[in-house]
C-alpha cells in the first residue's frame, strides 16, 4: 500500500506541472472531456443492457411494434457509442501529444541548461541515459497513465453499475430448488465476483512470471542493441584488429539471451492462453446455466436471462481489468521511477553549486585578466587536482600550457570554461569577454558543413563568404566549395581536417580568449606553425591560451607554464626564451 501511494505521490510530482503549466487551460479540458465521455461509454453500456432486456422480451411475446421500437432505439444507441468511443481516442491521442510536447519540451529545457548534461555525466548518476528517457519514457508515461487512470475509472464504474443491475435482477431471478422458489438477495452479484475473482486470480497465478519475463526482454533486448551501437561506433578500429569473429561471437551470446528469453515467454503465454480462452469460452453459457431454473420453472422472462447474461460479462470485463492490466502497471512503475530518477538527476545535478562547495565565477570589473584566486580543483571524488593561487592571464599575452598526463591541464581549461564545479576558490572573467575552447577534438553538429563550420551560431548568422574565406585561410579550399552539403563531419574528415575547421569556427567568432587544448596536435609541425600565425595575424587583440606537448609551439607563445603531476602551476618564462621553473602557486 505504501509502495502504491509513493508511487502515485511520484506521478503527480511528474504529471502536475503540465496540468498547472501555461497549457493546462488545454490539458484540463481536454482530460476532463476525455473523462466526461469515458463515464458516458459506461452509461450507454447500461443502457444497452437494459435495451437487451426489453428486446428479448419483444422477441418472445412476438411483439412486432415494440421490436421495431426496440430497434430504433438500439441504432440510435449504437450511433452515439461510435462517436463517443471516436472522439474518445481522437481527443485522448491529442491530449497524449499536447502533454509529451510539453514535457519533452521542459525535460530537454532543463537537460541543456547551462552544463547541467555535462554535469550528470560527472556524477556518474543511474540517469546516464537521457535519449531513452526522453524518447520511449515520455512517450509511454503519458500514453500508459492515460490509459490506466481512465481504465480505472471506467471499471469502478462499471463494476458498481453492473452490481446494482445484477442486484436488482437477483430479486427477479430466484433460486428453483424442488419446486420452491428462493430469494437469496444479490445471489447474481455474488456468483459474478465469486467467477471472476477466481479467474482473476487463476489468471494472476499463471500469468505473474510473465511480467519478470518481460523486463528480461526488455534488459536483453537493450544490451543486444547496446553492443550492436558499440561494433558501429568502433567499426574501424574492429576492422583494422580484425576483430569481426570475437565480435560475431559477442553478439550471438548476447542474442542468444534474447532468444532464450523469448522460449521462456512463449511457453508462459501458451499456458496463460490455454486458461484465458477457457476461461472465456465458460464465461459465455456460466450466466445462463446460473439463472436457468429461473427460467424453466418461467419465474423470469428471456429477457431478464439475457440481461444477466451481458451483465455478468461487464462485471467480468470491469475485473478483468485489472489482471490485465498488471503487467502494464509493472511497466508503468519502471517507467515512473525511472523519469522521477531523470528529475533527481538533472536536479542535482544543476543545483550542484548549491549543496557542494563549488568554484566561484566571477565577473571582473576593471580588468581584462583571468585571475585565479586560491583556486583549488577536484576531482569527482573529491582529489585535490589543480591549486593555483594569484595566477593570470594577462590580455593579450599568449600562454602554453604543459605538463605530463593527467597532471589536470584540460580539467583547469573546464574550470575557466564554468562547467567544471568540483573545487573551492574563485575565478574572475572579465566582464563580457568571449571565451572560446578548441579541444583536440572538435564537435561538428551533423547537417550542412556551413552550418557546422559557425557552430553554436544560428544558421545565417555568417554570410557564405565568410566561411569560405575561413576555410580557405585554414587549408580547406577542397571544403570551401561544399558549404551547403550534408554530413556527418566527424565521421567523414581526418582528425587533422577537423582540427583546421576548429580553428576556422575560432576565426569566426573572434573570441576574446580562445583555449586551445592540443587543438593543432594532428597536424604536422609545419602546418600548425602557418595556422598559429594565421591566429596571430586574424585575431590580433585575443588572448590565446594553448595545452601543446611540442616544443616548436614555444615560438608562438610569449609565456610558458608548466602544471606538475602535485597540481601546482609554474610559470617558465616567455616562449622564445625558457627559465627555470618558478613556483607561482602549489598546493
Ligand atoms: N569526468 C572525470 N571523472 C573522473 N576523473 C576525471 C574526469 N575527467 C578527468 N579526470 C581525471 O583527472 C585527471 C586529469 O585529467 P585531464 O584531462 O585534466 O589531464 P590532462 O593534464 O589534460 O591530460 P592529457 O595531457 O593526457 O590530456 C586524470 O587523472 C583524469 O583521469
Amino acid at each position: 500500500m505504501r509502495n502504491i501511494s509513493a508511487t502515485l505521490a511520484t506521478v503527480w510530482r511528474i504529471a502536475g506541472p503540465y496540468f498547472r503549466s501555461e497549457d493546462k487551460w488545454a490539458g484540463c479540458g481536454l482530460l476532463g472531456v476525455v473523462v466526461a465521455m469515458e463515464l458516458a461509454l459506461v452509461a450507454i453500456n447500461v443502457l444497452l443492457n437494459q435495451w437487451q432486456n426489453r428486446f428479448y422480451s419483444a422477441l418472445q411475446a412476438y411483439d412486432l411494434n415494440e421490436f421495431v421500437m426496440q430497434v430504433w432505439i438500439f441504432l440510435g444507441l449504437a450511433f452515439t457509442y461510435v462517436a463517443l468511443a471516436v472522439y474518445k481516442l481522437y481527443l485522448n491521442q491529442w491530449l497524449q501529444i499536447r502533454w509529451r510536447r510539453w514535457l519533452t519540451q521542459h525535460y530537454l529545457g532543463e537537460w541543456l541548461d547551462g552544463a547541467t548534461h555535462y554535469r550528470m555525466q560527472l556524477k556518474g548518476d543511474a540517469a546516464d541515459n537521457p535519449d531513452q528517457r526522453l524518447t520511449e519514457d515520455v512517450t509511454n508515461f503519458v500514453e500508459q497513465t492515460l490509459v490506466l487512470g481512465l481504465g480505472l475509472l471506467s471499471s469502478i464504474v462499471t463494476l458498481a453499475s453492473f452490481i446494482v443491475i445484477l442486484w436488482g435482477l437477483s430479486n427477479r431471478a430466484p433460486l428453483h430448488i424442488y419446486g420452491t422458489d428462493i430469494v437469496i438477495p444479490g445471489f447474481l452479484v455474488w456468483c459474478a465476483l465469486a467467477y471472476a475473482l477466481l479467474g482473476t486470480a487463476l489468471t494472476h497465478w499463471i500469468g505473474a512470471p510473465l511480467i519478470n519475463l518481460y523486463f528480461e526482454k526488455q534488459r536483453y533486448e537493450a544490451d543486444f542493441r547496446f553492443n550492436l551501437i558499440r561494433v558501429r561506433e568502433n567499426s574501424e578500429q574492429i576492422a583494422l584488429l580484425k576483430g569481426e569473429s570475437a565480435e560475431r561471437g559477442h553478439l550471438l551470446q548476447r542474442f542468444g539471451y534474447v532468444i532464450g528469453n523469448w522460449y521462456a515467454i512463449m511457453s508462459r503465454t501458451k499456458r496463460l492462453t490455454a486458461f484465458t480462452a477457457s476461461y472465456g469460452q465458460a464465461a459465455t453459457i456460466f450466466p445462463y446455466v446460473v439463472v436457468s431454473p429461473a427460467y424453466f420453472a418461467k419465474s423470469i422472462q428471456l429477457g431478464d436471462m439475457m440481461q444477466t447474461g451481458s451483465a455478468f460479462g461487464q462485471v467480468q470485463d470491469a475485473l478483468s481489468f485489472f489482471v490485465t492490466a498488471y503487467r502494464t502497471i509493472a511497466e508503468w512503475r519502471a517507467i515512473v521511477a525511472r523519469l522521477d530518477g531523470f528529475e533527481m538527476s538533472v536536479d542535482a545535478a544543476a543545483n550542484l553549486p548549491a549543496h557542494e562547495a563549488t568554484i566561484e565565477l566571477r565577473a571582473a570589473g576593471g580588468s581584462r585578466n583571468i585571475g585565479l584566486e586560491k583556486l583549488c580543483v577536484y576531482l569527482p571524488n573529491g582529489t585535490p587536482l589543480v591549486a593555483a593561487d594569484g595566477f593570470a592571464i594577462q590580455a593579450p599575452e599568449r600562454v602554453l600550457v604543459t605538463g605530463p598526463s593527467g597532471s589536470g591541464k584540460s580539467t583547469l581549461f573546464r574550470a575557466i570554461a564554468g562547467i567544471w564545479p568540483f573545487g573551492t576558490g574563485t575565478i574572475a572573467i572579465p566582464a563580457q569577454a568571449k571565451l572560446m575552447m578548441l579541444p583536440q577534438r572538435p564537435y561538428f553538429p551533423v547537417g550542412a558543413l556551413g552550418d557546422a563550420v559557425i557552430y553554436p551560431a544560428a544558421p545565417g548568422a555568417f554570410q557564405a563568404t565568410q566561411i569560405r574565406d575561413a576555410l580557405i585561410a585554414v587549408g580547406l579550399p577542397d571544403l570551401a566549395e561544399r558549404l551547403t552539403e550534408d554530413g556527418h563531419w566527424n565521421r567523414m574528415l581526418s582528425l587533422g581536417e577537423q582540427q583546421r575547421l576548429g580553428l576556422a569556427r575560432a576565426l569566426l567568432h573572434g573570441p576574446d580568449y580562445l583555449f586551445l587544448d592540443e587543438a593543432t596536435a594532428s597536424l604536422d609541425e609545419a602546418s600548425e606553425a602557418r595556422l598559429y600565425r594565421l591566429l596571430a595575424e586574424k585575431l590580433p587583440q585575443a588572448t590565446i591560451v594553448s595545452i601543446g606537448h611540442r616544443s616548436t609551439l614555444d615560438a608562438f607563445h610569449t609565456r610558458k607554464v608548466a602544471m606538475a603531476k602535485d597540481g601546482a602551476i609554474h610559470v617558465l618564462g616567455n616562449g622564445s626564451a625558457p627559465a627555470e621553473p618558478e613556483p607561482s602557486a602549489a598546493r
